[in-house]
């Protein structure tokens, strides 16, 4: 096929030129991102090969090659892997149809400006491999880079070439064997004797290899190139004799896993590493597990739980899973039946030789081997968790920051699943509290709950602060009671799904009755109730004008200073609740909605007034109208129609 040339997406040309511009310093790492998608490559053929022996053409010795030139200022990286076909040159090259671009651009921008302002560890976020955009970080030293690929199994190969500035060609190619090699130009500051970053000098090469990519799975060589005086038969150097070029081709990679290494001889900083390497981590892992078992199935695990959450990791784009090994051989990236969906963040492998090399994938997932190891694996890593929340709570506060959402989603999903999720993270789960701004879990609460009190009481807002003004807050408070604040949305299905715990059912306190039993309160819920006797025609009233908005209108027992306030009924979906439905595009699911009036609050005397007037009296039907409106606004949702309730108040105040 002729030579083509293609515009870059404009997302590509955006990333291109971050890179190239980029004040990101830590340009080694390309050579880390290459070697990575080299060994996947390999990986990839391998894995085909298990089935299909074909694929190989004869050729099984995977390698991976570095070719520095110093007199082309090139650097070139060879796989014997699966290669690309044009097209696939073209959609994973040439396009970057991943949605975390944009995230990793936005961060990239964050880093410069952070960087600018001279803010200290700004420029050492490893955010490449975070976002996965490693190939374009070899424009980070290439002033061109140059692309010969042959997929396995076809015999037309590819050239693809781009100095990175908008567009780059592609034509047919002339590489012979399967594979793929990447070939960079390199700018000025990165050849040469004279530089300090200088990628065509071998020892340099090795250095990083060993330091990143040491674990990778095939070997990574290159051809070291020496001048060396010729030596007399006793091995002593001949006086005068010219010296001799030598070359030997070097493995520089140690290529032994990690995993099967014993655990009291690895360093801190090589698991690090490792994760870095092969995960995609960017900063130490908060936890690592590291286990070896041989029960009825044996095992060899190395997982971890990251210091953060990635930015999608409840999109769902987002990949679960951990790799899976047999006996050190790769079978596949992202097993995600191994581990519950709730443990979606625990990064790493398994590498069993119970695991089958030579059934399909979807087998595999079912197996019991599999099923055996997961279950072991979640008992570890939740053990892991609850230590960690009893003897070190500043670090589980931290994992709980990043990580908690997963937990309650796990929560909210073992409704529908019936599993026993829920009994195994409820003694893991946190929440805000109104008692001294601090997260508490479930036991803590139920232990300091007086014993007046039956019900764990809960609010539900997008923000503390408006917790804090909710008229129905102030009771409460009042009462010393402590209420637990939802501010997530998926906080609430949680606790729905929760229901109860220990014994002791949870409440919203913008839901139906708040049960208080103390002495005091039963005296204002019975005088509440002669009141909303003596005033029942006014409530039916109110609640004729108000049509089909309330589902009821009645006298509160839990205002003390502010008129009104809206609560949903005991049954059905909370006003929060329809609000995350809302959101969702799923307007069905709505509350039962509870207008609920202060008969202490002048208002109260005032409506009175005007319903002597008679219910059709139109400023009772507007003062109706705008007690709702304002229950509305304090619960943080928009009245429907914003200008007649600027207009009613306005013809108010003009009165
Ligand atoms: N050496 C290679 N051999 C075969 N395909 C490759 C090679 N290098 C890159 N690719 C293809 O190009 C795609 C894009 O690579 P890139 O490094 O930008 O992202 P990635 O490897 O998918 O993501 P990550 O860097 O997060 O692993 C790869 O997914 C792969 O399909």
């Amino acid at each position: 096929m002729a030579k083509e040339t293609h515009e870059f997406q404009a997302e590509t040309k955006q990333l291109l030129d971050l890179m190239i511009h980029s004040i990101y310093t830590n340009h080694e790492i390309f050579l880390r991102e290459l070697i990575s998608n080299a060994s996947d490559a390999i990986d990839k053929v391998h894995f085909a090969s298990l089935t299909n022996r074909d694929i190989l053409e004869g050729d099984d010795s995977f390698e991976i090659f570095l070719q520095p030139d110093p007199e082309a200022h090139t650097l070139t990286i060879s796989d014997n892997g699966i290669g690309m076909s044009r097209q696939e040159v073209i959609e994973n090259i040439g396009t970057i149809a991943k949605s975390g671009t944009k995230a990793f651009m936005e961060q990239l921008k964050k880093a410069k400006e952070a960087s600018e302002k001279g803010e200290a560890g700004s420029e050492d976020k490893d955010l490449i491999g975070q976002f996965g955009v490693g190939f374009y970080s070899a424009f980070m030293v290439a002033d061109k880079v140059t692309i010969e690929t042959r997929k396995a199994g076809e015999t037309q190969a590819t050239r693809w070439e781009s100095t990175g500035d908008g567009s780059y060609t592609i034509e047919d190619g002339s590489r012979e064997k399967r594979g793929t090699s990447i070939t960079m130009t390199l700018g000025k500051e990165f050849y040469g004797d004279a530089s300090e970053e200088n990628y065509t000098d071998t020892y340099k090469l090795e250095r990083l290899v060993k330091k990143y990519s040491d674990y990778v799975r095939y070997p990574i060589r290159m051809t070291f190139e020496w001048e060396e005086t010729p030596r007399d038969k006793d091995g002593k150097e001949i006086e005068g004799a010219e010296k001799e070029k030598k070359s030997e081709v070097r493995t520089l990679n140690s290529m032994q896993p990690l995993w099967t290494r014993n655990k009291s001889e690895i360093k801190e900083e090589e698991y690090t590493e490792f994760f870095k390497n092969q995960f995609h981590e960017w900063e130490k892992p908060m936890e690592v597990f590291h286990t070896h078992a041989e029960g009825s199935v044996e095992y060899t695990a190395l997982l971890c739980i990251p210091s953060r959450a990635p930015f999608n990791l409840y999109h769902t784009d987002y990949e679960p899973g951990v790799q899976l090994y047999s006996r050190h051989v790769f079978i596949m990236d992202k097993c995600k039946d191994l581990l519950p969906d709730y443990l979606r963040f625990v990064k790493g492998l398994v590498d069993s030789p119970d695991l089958s090399l030579n059934i399909s994938r979807e087998l595999l997932q079912q197996s019991r081997e599999l099923k055996v190891i997961g279950k072991a694996l979640e008992k570890n890593i939740l053990k892991a968790l609850s230590r960690k929340m009893k003897n070190k709570r500043e670090d589980y506060e931290a994992f709980w920051n990043e990580f908690g959402k997963s937990l309650k989603i796990g929560v909210y999903n073992s409704m529908y699943s019936g599993s026993d999720t829920m009994d195994k993270l409820k003694d893991l789960l946190l929440f805000l509290s109104s008692k001294d701004g601090k997260l508490v879990s479930l036991k803590e609460y139920t232990e300091r709950m007086p014993e007046s009190q039956k019900k764990i009481y809960y609010a539900t807002a997008k923000d503390k602060e408006t917790i804090e003004h909710l008229p129905q807050m102030e009771t409460l408070r009042d009462k010393g009671l402590e209420v637990l604040y939802l501010l997530d949305p998926v906080d609430e299905f949680c606790i729905e799904t929760l229901r109860e715990y220990d014994g002791k059912p949870f409440h919203s306190i913008s839901r139906g009755d708040l049960d208080l039993e103390d002495a005091e309160s039963q005296e204002v819920k019975k005088e509440t109730e002669d009141i909303q006797k003596k005033n029942d025609a006014l409530m039916k009233d109110i609640k004729e004008v108000l049509g089909d908005k309330v589902a009821d209108v009645k006298v509160s027992a839990r205002l003390k200073s502010s008129a009104v306030c809206l609560v949903a009924d005991e049954a059905g979906p909370s006003l929060s609740m329809e609000q995350t439905f809302a959101e969702m595009d799923n307007p069905l699911f709505k509350a039962k909605r509870i207008l609920e009036i202060n008969p202490h609050h002048a208002l109260f005397s005032r409506l009175q007034d005007l319903h002597h007037a008679g219910k059709d009296n139109k400023e009772f039907k507007d003062y109706c109208d705008l007690l709702y409106t304002q229950a509305l606004l304090i619960e943080g949702i928009l009245p429907e129609n914003p200008v007649e309730f600027a207009n009613k108040i306005a013809g108010l105040m003009a009165r």
